[in-house]
């Protein structure tokens, strides 16, 4: 087993190299702590009760490999209180097995994104636990889709362990983006590469409130490809396959775990969400795109499967480029919101996407109330040049590797309105969350909160936006550090952790 181990240069370096995911804002951040009351300018809400909670990719160390990409940091949780019109604001890395054994050798052990071969020692589990931060069962979930997820304790970070659900996780893998049903308030899960690297195998699975596993499915996808996030309506799950593929002989000559393969459809898998087996998986075709994040699907009064999500013509992980080593220029990528009507019963698998908003989109949100049902907001970040960000300013500074976004939008699928609120000229904005205003108004009557990079002060701020009026914020609040780009977060009211069993 020890053969394949790298060997390791007798000194590590001390600084993170000069690459753009490295530099300016992008500088890893490394704080752990926290800060009471941080300074608000406005107003929070009183009625506001809950924890913003959001992960980063977060490098505790200068990587082994120089030119490691944002998604290999150490997941770094950040969690915002927001109680009686204040903000409080904690800092905590998931205590992963990299983590811990990286701290203790005082340097970077583990080789490249998802290839365990170009390791220098044995990390069982690789996670970096620094997708998404999910709460669920009076537990904080940190998730790789690589791994199982590792639980911490809501309150105050503290990494519980590698979280199996007491040993009845049947994948090796947990997707970074489980989806809670709203009426049942079923845990609805996946995981791919589920029995090893290369493997085409997917798992679903569903737990219950209380944490018991109910739905297990597996099944074989037609190309080991990356299936980031899925959907849920009341009857279906799908699955839509980034045109990534993976390969065991190239990761074994120590290549990267994706590349890039135009060639190949975006297949996209529907499987009955209950009492499926693994052979009625079936695997619709359209022309070969970039899924990003899903908004939402529904079930449309006539049968029909109604899946919402960006796509893009160009591969958006463009670090991971194809077969010739050919990638887009960051600048010229885009993701436009689509729709697709599958007909499960369809005998012809081929379909279109029909594109619903030309605005450039991603990090979509709804009205987590109305998830797996028709609804009719999204809220999402967006980039219109139009709105005055002074690129010359921040292009110094921003660093690289994540996509920039200048404003949150809020789409309104009945009117067919798109509007703005953006961010300020020196200013980009990460993935938002809806709050509710109450627990029965309207559906998108509310606020979205959001992290926004200050390339001004060099320092984050949340903003808090009520949703009737785009033309101003409720509230900035300020936050003494810079923390830099992260992927998702999720907004728990305050309720609902006090249910915890401590
Ligand atoms: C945004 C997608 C995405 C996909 C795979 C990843 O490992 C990841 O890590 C931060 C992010
Ligand atoms: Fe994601």
């Amino acid at each position: 087993m020890a053969g394949h181990f790298r060997s390791l240069p007798p000194q590590a370096s001390q600084k993170f190299p000069p690459f753009p995911q490295f530099s300016g804002f992008m500088k890893p951040c490394r704080f752990e702590g926290e800060v009471q009351n941080l300074e608000v300018i406005g107003s929070i809400p009183l009625e506001l009760d809950g924890t913003f909670y959001r992960v980063m990719p977060d490098p505790q160390l200068p990587p082994l490999i120089e030119d490691d990409p944002w998604f290999n940091g150490d997941g770094n949780v950040s969690a915002f209180r927001v109680q009686s019109g204040k903000v409080h604001f904690k800092q905590r890395y998931v205590r992963t097995e990299k983590f811990l054994k990286e701290k203790e050798a005082q340097r970077a052990l583990m080789g490249k994104y998802r290839n365990k071969y170009t390791d220098a020692v044995e990390i069982k589990i690789r996670s970096t636990a620094n997708t998404n931060i999910f709460y669920f069962n009076g537990m904080l979930l940190a998730c790789k889709e690589d791994s199982p997820p590792y639980a911490m304790n809501p309150e105050t970070l503290e990494t519980i362990g590698l979280w199996d659900f007491n040993g009845q996780l049947p994948s090796l893998t947990f997707s970074a983006h489980p989806k809670i049903d709203p009426v049942t308030k079923e845990l609805v899960c996946f995981g791919y590469e589920a029995k090893g690297d290369a493997t085409p195998d997917i798992c679903y699975y569903t737990v219950s409130p209380g944490g018991r596993f109910k739905e297990v499915v597996w099944m074989v996808s037609p190309v080991v490809a990356m299936i980031h996030d899925f959907a849920v309506t009341e009857n279906y799950v799908i699955f839509p396959l980034i045109p990534q593929t993976c390969d065991i002989e190239r990761m074994k000559q120590g290549g990267e775990h994706w590349q890039w393969n135009s060639e190949i459809p975006f297949y996209i898998g529907v499987l009955p969400r209950r009492g499926a087996q693994g052979s009625d998986i079936k695997w619709f075709r359209a022309p070969n795109a970039f899924p990003g994040h899903v908004s939402n699907a529904y079930e449309a009064d006539d049968g029909q499967i109604m899946l919402e999500l960006p796509i893009s013509d160009k591969n958006v992980f463009f670090w991971w480029p194809d077969a010739q080593g050919n990638a887009p220029d960051p600048h010229q990528i885009t993701s436009h919101l689509a729709q697709f009507a599958i007909d499960p019963k369809a005998s012809n698998l081929d379909i279109t996407p029909q594109i619903i908003l030309k605005e450039d989109i991603e990090f979509c949100r709804i009205d987590d109330r109305f998830s797996m049902s028709k609804h009719r907001h999204i809220f999402c970040d967006l980039m219109d040049p139009r709105l005055g960000t002074d690129f010359l300013a921040i292009g110094p500074v921003m660093g690289g590797g994540h996509p920039p976004y200048n404003a949150l939008g809020h789409f309104d699928e009945v009117t067919g309105k798109c509007e703005k609120y953006f961010v300020g000229p020196k200013h980009l904005v990460q993935e938002p969350v809806f709050i509710p205003r109450s627990l029965d108004a309207q559906e998108g009557d509310g606020y979205l909160l959001a992290l926004v990079n200050n390339y001004e002060l060099m320092t984050s701020e949340l903003h808090l936006v009520d949703t009737r009026d785009f033309s101003k914020p409720q509230a900035i609040v300020l936050l003494p550090i810079r923390l830099r780009a992260g992927l998702h977060g999720n907004w728990v009211e305050g309720q609902e952790l006090e249910l915890v069993p401590n």
